[in-house]
Formats: C-alpha cells, structure tokens, sequence
C-alpha cells in the first residue's frame, strides 16, 4: 500500500479563508510533531480564476492549478484532504473577483457575455469552469456522510441555541409548481449495457441537431426532464399575486449555485415576472445594455448606469411604480435596499430555508420587520419537505434543541452523481421540438415534446456510486445502530429505478437486527421529525439535491447551524476527504471583520475534520503518533465545547482567533496528559504549561485588536501579510507556536 504523511489543506474563500490563517500555524505546527506535512492547495475562487489564465501573468503572478492536482489525488488511496467550503461563483461574484484582480495588477480578461470571436469563446469557457459549483463535484469523489458528533449534540443540548416560537395562525408556506416542472416530466433509465447515446433536438422539420453524445456504463441511471417556461412564467405570476392579495410577503429559493446552469435561468424568469412591466417596456434596451435577468436586478441597476441620467430615472421610475400593485419581497439587507432578486447568489435554499424556519418562518420585509412569507421554490421534488417541515412546527411548536434527536444524512454524490453532473447536460431551448435521448442504433430512450425557453436537463448516476452509497447507509446502519431511511419516492421515475438497485444491494450487506425501511419524501421527512421529538435520531439516506438540502434543514435546527457537522467524503478510490461542517463560507462573517475586526466564525467544523483526517492518516500508515494526536485533538474539541469556548458573535469577546488559542492550549494539555507517547507527552508538556501561563497575555493581545476596522487588502484575492497580521495578532502565541517546529 502507498503511504503518505502528508494532509493537503485547502485555501478557499472569505470567512473560512481567514480562519485558516489563524488555524493553519496550529495545524501544522502540531502535525509537524508527529511527523506529518501539512500542505496547502489554493482553490479559492481568485486562485482559479488566476490559474486559468497562465499566459496573460508574469511569472512570479502565476499559481499552479490546485483544483487540477487535488482532483488527480482524490483518485489516489493515499488522499487525505481536508477541504472548506468554497465560494460557488455567481456571474456578478465572478466579475468582482476579476475586478479586483485586475486592479490589484493581474491581466485577467473580463467576462465575455456574449462572446463575439474565439478569443471570447475560449475564454467564456475557461470561466464556464470556475461558475458556481465547480470545485466540489470534482473533489468529492466518494458519497457523503454528514452527522453530528455526539459531543457536539451535547454542547447543543447543554447550551442551546435560540429558535423562533411558531404561531398556529402563521401564514408561512412553501409553494411549488403542480405541473411543468422537473418532476412532472421526468424520465428514467437504466442502462443494460455499456455504450453510447447521443442526446438530440428534433425541430419542426424534423431537422436532428445532435447535442452531445454520452458514454453510458452498464447499469448507469440516465434521467431525462425539462421545465416548461410558460409553466413557470405562470406559476410565479400566481405566486406574486396570491401573496398580493393575501398580504404575505414573496421570497424565491433556489439553488443558483450549484445547479448553476438551470437555476440561473428559474432565478432570471423570476425577476422579469416580479418586475415584469419594467421588462415589457425596457427589455430589449436591458439586452442591448447587455443586462441578463438570470443575473439579478443587481446586473440591469448596474447597466442602465450608461445611460443619460433622464433615462435613467425613468427607468427607476418605472421600476418603484412596479413595487406599488406587487407584494412585499423579502430583503437580504434592508438598509441597503438589496432584496430577494438583487444577485442569484444571496439566497441559496440549502440555507435560506432553515433559517425562515428556525425564525419562526419569517424573513425580513422593506422596513426590517419579521413577516410571514410564501417560499417559492419551483421545483415541486424537492419543495414538498420544506411544507412538511412548516405543518409540523405550525403543530408542535418549533423544534427544541435541548431534547430532539438528530437526523444525519449519507447522500449520494460520488461521480456527479444526479444533479451535480448535469450542468453539461441542460439547454434552454432555442425553439420548438422534441428533445430525445437515443442509442448508437437509433433506439429512443427517453423523449419529451419542448417549446422555445423551455429547460431541458439530463442526469447521469453511475452504478458503482449507488452500490457504494448503499454500503455506506449500512455500515452507518450498523456503527450506530440507528433507524435508516431510504428517501427514494415512487412518483420519481428516477426513484423508482434507484429503488430496485437499493433492493439488490442491501442483500449483499447483512442487515440482521437493523432497522433499514424506504419512504417517500414526505412520509420519510414526517417519520424522521416525528421521531427527532421523541428523542429518536434517524439516518436519512437520500439522492445529492436531498443531501444537500436534509445536511442544512436539520442540523440548523438541531444545533443552530451546520458548522458544526462533521463531513466525511470516504473516496471510492480509498482516501478520504474530511470536509469542514455542511455549510458555506459565511459572507457576512467577512463584513463583520472589516467593520470591527471580529471574526465569528466558528471553526468546529475544521476541528472536527482534521481529528477524522488524523486518525485516519494515523492507521493507514501505522502512524501511532498521529493517531494519539488525533485523539487528543477529539479531546480539546469536547472541551472547548464543554467550556464553551467558541466564538462569539459580539465584538470585544472572544472569536474565532481566540478560540483557535483555547483549543491549542486544550490539544497540548491533552498531549502533554496522555500516556500511549511518552515521548510526545515529555514534548508538549512544556507547551502546555507556557500556554497556561501566558493566556491571560494573549487573550489580551487578541480582544486589544478588535472593534476598529480591518484591511485585509482584498476580498476575493486578500494581501497574505496583511491578512496575517489581522488574524494572527498575538506575538506571544506565535511565539509558543514556532517553538514546535
Ligand atoms: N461546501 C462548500 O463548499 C459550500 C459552499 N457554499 C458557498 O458559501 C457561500 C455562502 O453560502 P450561504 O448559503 O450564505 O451559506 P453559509 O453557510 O455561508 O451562511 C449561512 C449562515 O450560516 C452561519 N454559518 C455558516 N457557517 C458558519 C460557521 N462556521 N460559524 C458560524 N456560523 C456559520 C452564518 O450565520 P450568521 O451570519 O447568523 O452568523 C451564516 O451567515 C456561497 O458562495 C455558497 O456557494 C455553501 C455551502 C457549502
Ligand atoms: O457545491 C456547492 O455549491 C455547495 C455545496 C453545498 O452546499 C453542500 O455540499 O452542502
Ligand atoms: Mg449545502
């Protein structure tokens, strides 16, 4: 077997990139004992903006391609990642970062909309590559499992966070489309053998216009479906006025991010429906602008800003008489005037959801009061939870913390499994026709009727995926013997054959004494909060959009937020990568740190990885050493979590930088304590007791710097010595720090 000690640490974006400058000089300094390398790995949304363009940097701007190399090791038994969340670019998020880079002197080209010779196209499809979820379905190759540690499930219960009371009479709901969407037109199939197929558009004349052609594996599931525009333009134009009658407050969740090319294009038909007679007078001078709906009202503000300013009151004009005869829509920030269709990527449903739910299901209005909203999220398949979820605390009360049990999740999403492997798969279609999925000898698979602006996506799930997922759900089964439910719903075509593949694989496991059952989604959501009141924990087993979805919605209720998950990726290949909580990478965090240098980020997430990642590393490469520090580490984390040592939101008390040092001083008391490496034991001790004595000394060295503002000269692509300096304020620290290397 190939051994490494070696663990890549990945550089990402905003809150979790900052932390990582205080965290990742105890990381290292302490791995360095036991013999590891801790590496780094830049996948930060500048850094592979940067590594896409070689030809245009100077030589010392040049960065190699992180993202490239990590994918080629996940392939590899020895992988040991540990990787935080990302920023999953927007186009206006892609376009500040290039602005900044460009201004900080990087010759990075702009972004072409609409490409106009090679040049253009080659570099929209470069950018293509860096847009929205681009780095987790090449990294995550191996299913998911997502759970809260035990201890951490203890701290929620111990010091319990708030939850927003839930009214009987609130108006609060989800609503989804009945008809047109994904789920009443999906197709499904699984493929008896290997071989091609080609995905075709038929127009009128019977002209085929081959779209792509897929090599298809044996026993691969092929899904085929499309949403209806006009069944959309519909729905949102009966959602905005029903909540313009009703007086409830209008609020969309979608997933722009990482369904980044279908939801952009649901996100875009809802702002020209909200704002549709500004689009019915002005949209032609909105394309000729080169304003795109699908990126915000944010982008056609900006584009207008060319024009005379007569013109441009009137269009603003146009734009506040619009605000009179529709609803209220819900706000990202109301003192700034930023709503719910303002950029694609402010509100993503995996965590917009549970926070309108945690909050009493309501969001914040015009004037910064909570209301009651409708919850529009088109896609009917996914939605229906979120309902569920609403009847259930309309009847029992919102959730409470200090008695629910837990709902962990093994999702499938290894291979771009489902949704994540779609993007290359989907059209907005130009015309009318047909849209089919054929084989090599001119067989039909799958085929719908389509009209013009009408999305059409296909999803690949390849068998080995499935057939490893299925084993995960049951060595989680039967590690924690815990109720497993397998969210597999018989309205899906796509379910349906995933069901009878569940079937087959389960007999190749013993599943004696365990209690493994399928449901629908809404049975299966029901059942699991029926049983979470109860105390129950329930193991949800679900597709990727579920994963993502199910890793948010319960672990918000349950302890507040889903930093604190620990995510493991065990690779089919046989490496792992240990991901840091279920979350993102916390924008406003960022803001806070500029303002009043206080970062409230909570690394728990990185603690909780990186003791997996140990331990881990530790037994493959009999590595006893790394193993005890593991275990150490496991230590200080319930003991930081006991003292409550975790950052605060506040500015003046202590945060992220402060609890790294708490959990420093915690991991070597722990090291210096144990008795399986005395020699480890003989090192740390004299650490231990420096941190001890000097705590007081950096304590006051970390809290002297907060509440001014911070420069970190930069936000996508931050000044490294500058962010430095902010995050690692404490020379006393540092100094103890350096003395282990
Ligand atoms: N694995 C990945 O790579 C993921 C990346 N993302 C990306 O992250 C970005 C932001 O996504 P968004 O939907 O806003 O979700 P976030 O999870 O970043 O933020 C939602 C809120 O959750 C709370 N939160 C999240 N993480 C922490 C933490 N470690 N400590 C304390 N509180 C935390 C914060 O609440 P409060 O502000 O109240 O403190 C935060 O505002 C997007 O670009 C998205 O694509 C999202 C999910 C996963
Ligand atoms: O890849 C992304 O865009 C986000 C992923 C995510 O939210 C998750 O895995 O929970
Ligand atoms: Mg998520």
């Amino acid at each position: 077997m190939t051994t490494s000690n070696k663990i890549v640490y990945t550089l990402t974006d905003e809150a979790p990139a900052l932390a990582t400058f205080s965290l990742l000089p105890v990381v290292s300094s302490f791995a360095k004992v036991a013999g590891i390398d801790v590496e780094t790995s830049d996948i930060s949304l500048a850094g592979r903006v940067l590594s896409a363009f070689p030809e245009r940097l100077k030589d010392d701007q040049r960065i190699p391609d992180g993202l490239a190399e990590l994918g080629e090791l996940t392939k590899k038994p020895e992988a040991n990642i540990i990787k935080l969340p990302n920023i999953s670019a927007s186009i206006p998020q892609l376009r500040a970062c290039i602005k900044e880079l460009q201004e900080q002197g990087y010759d990075v080209p702009d972004y072409p909309y609409e490409p106009a010779n090679d040049e253009e196209k080659d570099i929209q499809a470069r950018y293509a590559k860096i847009l929205g979820s681009a780095v987790n379905p090449v990294l995550r190759q191996g299913n998911s499992d997502r759970r809260a540690p035990p201890a951490v499930k203890a701290f929620a219960r111990k010091y319990p966070h708030s939850m927003g009371k839930w009214s009987k009479a609130s108006r609060s709901h989800a609503d989804w489309m009945r008809d047109g969407d994904f789920f009443s037109s999906e197709q499904s199939v699984t493929i008896a053998e290997a071989g091609d197929v080609r995905i075709e558009f038929v127009d009128k004349n019977g002209k085929v216009d081959v779209k792509k052609t897929l090599p298809m594996e044996e026993g691969e599931v092929l899904d085929s479906m499309f949403m209806s525009a006009k069944a959309l333009d519909e729905f949102f134009l009966r959602t905005i006025e029903e909540c313009k009658e009703d007086g409830v407050m209008w609020s969309l969740h979608v997933k722009a991010t990482m369904m980044k090319v279908s939801h952009p294009i649901v996100f875009g038909h809802a702002v020209r429906a909200f704002y549709k007679e500004v689009f019915d007078q002005y949209g032609d001078l909105f394309k000729d602008l080169g304003a795109n709906p699908n990126n915000g009202m944010a982008s056609v503000l900006e584009s207008i800003k060319t024009l005379p300013h007569s013109k441009q009151d009137e269009i603003e004009e146009a734009i506040h008489s619009c605000y009179e005869h529709r609803p209220e829509m819900a706000m990202v920030d109301s003192v700034k005037g930023i709503t719910n269709l303002h950029v694609p990527s402010d509100v993503i449903v995996d965590a917009s959801m549970p926070s309108m739910i945690r909050n009493s299901g309501q969001m914040w209005g015009r004037d910064g009061k909570q209301k009651d909203v409708k919850a529009v999220m088109p896609e009917s398949t996914y939605a229906r939870i979120y309902q569920e979820m609403i009847n259930f605390c309309k009847t029992h009360g919102a959730f409470d913390p200090t008695t629910c049990g837990s709902v962990p999740n093994v999702g499938l999403m290894a291979m771009k499994a489902e949704e994540y492997g779609s993007h290359d798969k989907t059209y907005e279609l130009a015309e009318d026709g047909v849209m089919r999925v054929v084989k090599a000898d001119g067989t039909v698979l799958m085929q719908h009727e389509v009209e013009k602006g009408d999305i059409w996506r296909a999803c690949q799930t390849k068998d080995a995926a499935i057939k490893d997922w299925v084993k995960l759900a049951v060595n989680r089964a039967r590690q924690s013997g815990t109720t497993t439910i397998f969210w597999l719903d018989n309205e899906r075509a796509h379910d349906r054959e995933l069901r009878k593949k569940v079937e087959k694989y389960l007999k190749d496991h013993d599943t004696s004494g365990l209690d493994i059952r399928t449901m629908g989604y809404v049975r299966a959501i029901r059942t699991s909060m029926e049983r979470m009141v109860r105390g129950k924990d329930t193991i949800s087993v679900t597709g990727n959009v579920l994963r993502d979805y199910l890793t948010d919605l319960f672990p918000i209720m349950e302890l507040g937020t889903s930093a604190k998950m620990l995510s493991i990726v065990p690779m089919l290949a046989g490496g792992g990568m240990y991901e840091t909580g279920a979350g993102g990478s916390a924008p406003k965090h960022v803001q806070q740190v500029l303002q009043e240098n206080h970062l409230r980020w909570d690394s728990l997430g990185e603690f909780l990885a990186l003791a997996v990642s140990l331990e881990e590393l530790g037994q493959k490469n009999s590595n006893k050493r790394a193993e005890v520090l593991g275990q150490a580490l496991d230590k200080a984390t319930g003991r930081l979590l006991e003292e409550n040592k975790s950052p605060s939101r506040k500015v003046g008390e202590l945060d992220n930088r402060g609890s790294h040092f708490y959990l420093s001083k915690f991991w070597a008391e722990e090291l210096a304590k144990q008795t399986e490496d005395k020699e480890l034991a003989e090192k740390m001790g004299p650490v231990s007791k420096q941190m001890n004595e000097q705590e007081e000394q950096i304590l006051k060295e970390m809290s002297e710097v907060q509440g001014k503002p911070a420069d970190l000269g930069g936000y996508y692509h931050l000044d490294k010595a500058k962010a430095d300096q902010v995050m690692r304020p404490s020379a006393t620290f540092n100094k103890i720090l350096d003395s282990l290397k």
